[in-house]
């Protein structure tokens, strides 16, 4: 796939490309009212966005992750252009979202995992027809696209099946390829694996891979799934409370959080407790062994050694789970010692 049109044909050229998305200390208040007694309410200010401040280049593929209700549905949808800031500056490609929303929607794409953007009774190629009209997409783009994508993610088959028939993982393909008819620049992701089997979780990564080694788009990926991010993203920001707490690679957040993996290796008979530090035997059970070992190291020189020294039948290695990754660093920055740890946002 060759590069993309915009607003038919003009590339941006006040857009550096390091600074493709553009946050400077960009807030957001909501103002909620709370019922205190049979009468009264109580007027109530949420900072849901509290002085966030980063840059994307283009071409990334980044991980935005964090605690429910830390902020990240509040900052795509600023950067959409939903939600208008309440204070700070905001940029994607050049634009101010909540200002130019129009011109904004023909450069980016949104996915939310748990919302389909398609016409539930019509069948998903109908859903395609009336989003060609739409963004006026032209007419040998749109079919380059459509053709592209459905190959890739093996649509063919589903195209005339109405979108209430479809499974979730189809759906969500399905959901994906709406969100890049028209060439969008930038693509934010909202849990786009939720729900997926394996396979399905794997055609869409492959996808997403593919699409931004060869179109350079722009990613921005919310999940709870460790494995997104892991193959996903060479970057990752984690946001809490609205404020963000790290920015750096994943290895990195591992090593703040000192989070761990488990090697799960079943020999062809029970044996004492494995040694191999640093990993170490968290559970025997029967010729079955569970060893916890640092997420940021790689399990090869474990596995290796394993091999060498035990009658080793199969082995699997379980990630641990985003949110004790995320809880274990948070707990770790709050009683952080001087000087903070790589990565770590002040
Ligand atoms: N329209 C709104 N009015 C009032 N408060 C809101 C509104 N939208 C979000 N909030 C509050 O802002 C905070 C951040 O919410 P947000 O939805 O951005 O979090 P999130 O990180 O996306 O969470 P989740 O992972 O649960 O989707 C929460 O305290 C939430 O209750």
């Amino acid at each position: 796939m060759e590069g993309g049109y915009v607003d038919g044909g003009v590339v941006d050229k006040d857009c550096p490309d390091g600074d493709f998305i553009r946050l400077e200390g960009v807030e957001k208040v909501f103002e909620v009212r709370t019922r205190t007694g049979l009468l009264r309410r109580e007027r109530r200010r949420v900072r849901a966005v509290d002085s966030i401040s980063f840059t994307v280049a283009r071409g990334e593929m980044v991980g935005y992750i964090g605690p429910n209700g830390a902020g990240k549905s509040t900052t795509i949808k600023m950067l959409t252009g939903i939600l208008t800031p309440s204070g700070g500056r905001l940029r994607v490609a050049g634009i101010d979202p909540s200002r130019e929303r129009t011109r904004l929607a023909q450069r980016i794409g949104v996915v939310f995992g748990q919302r389909t953007t398609l016409w539930w009774d019509l069948p998903l190629i109908d859903s395609y027809r009336l989003m060609h009209r739409m963004y006026r997409i032209p007419d040998r783009r749109y079919r380059e696209n459509l053709d592209r994508c459905v190959e890739l993610l093996e649509l063919e088959s589903l195209l005339d099946v109405p979108v209430r028939q479809l499974s979730l993982g189809q759906r969500m393909r399905g959901d994906i390829v709406a969100a890049l008819l028209h060439d969008p620049q930038v693509l934010y992701l909202d849990e786009p694996t939720i729900g997926l089997d394996v396979v399905s979780k794997a055609r869409v990564r492959d996808f997403l891979r593919e699409l931004n080694a060869e179109r350079g788009t722009t990613v921005l990926l919310t999940t709870h799934d460790l494995q997104d991010i892991e193959q996903l993203c060479s970057r990752v920001m984690v946001i809490d409370r609205g404020r963000l707490m790290y920015d750096g690679p994943l290895a990195g957040l591992h090593e703040v959080g000192d989070s761990e993996r488990t090697l799960v290796v079943d020999l062809e008979r029970e044996m004492p407790p494995i040694e191999a530090p640093p990993a170490r035997v968290v559970r025997v059970e029967g010729p079955r062994q569970w060893l916890a070992f640092p997420a940021s190291e790689s399990a090869a020189p474990l596995v290796a050694h394993i091999a060498a020294a035990c009658p080793l039948v199969d082995l699997s290695v379980r990630e641990p789970d985003i949110e004790a990754v995320i809880a274990r660093m948070l707990h770790r920055l709050e009683g952080a010692a001087d000087p903070a740890p790589e990565g770590a946002v002040s």
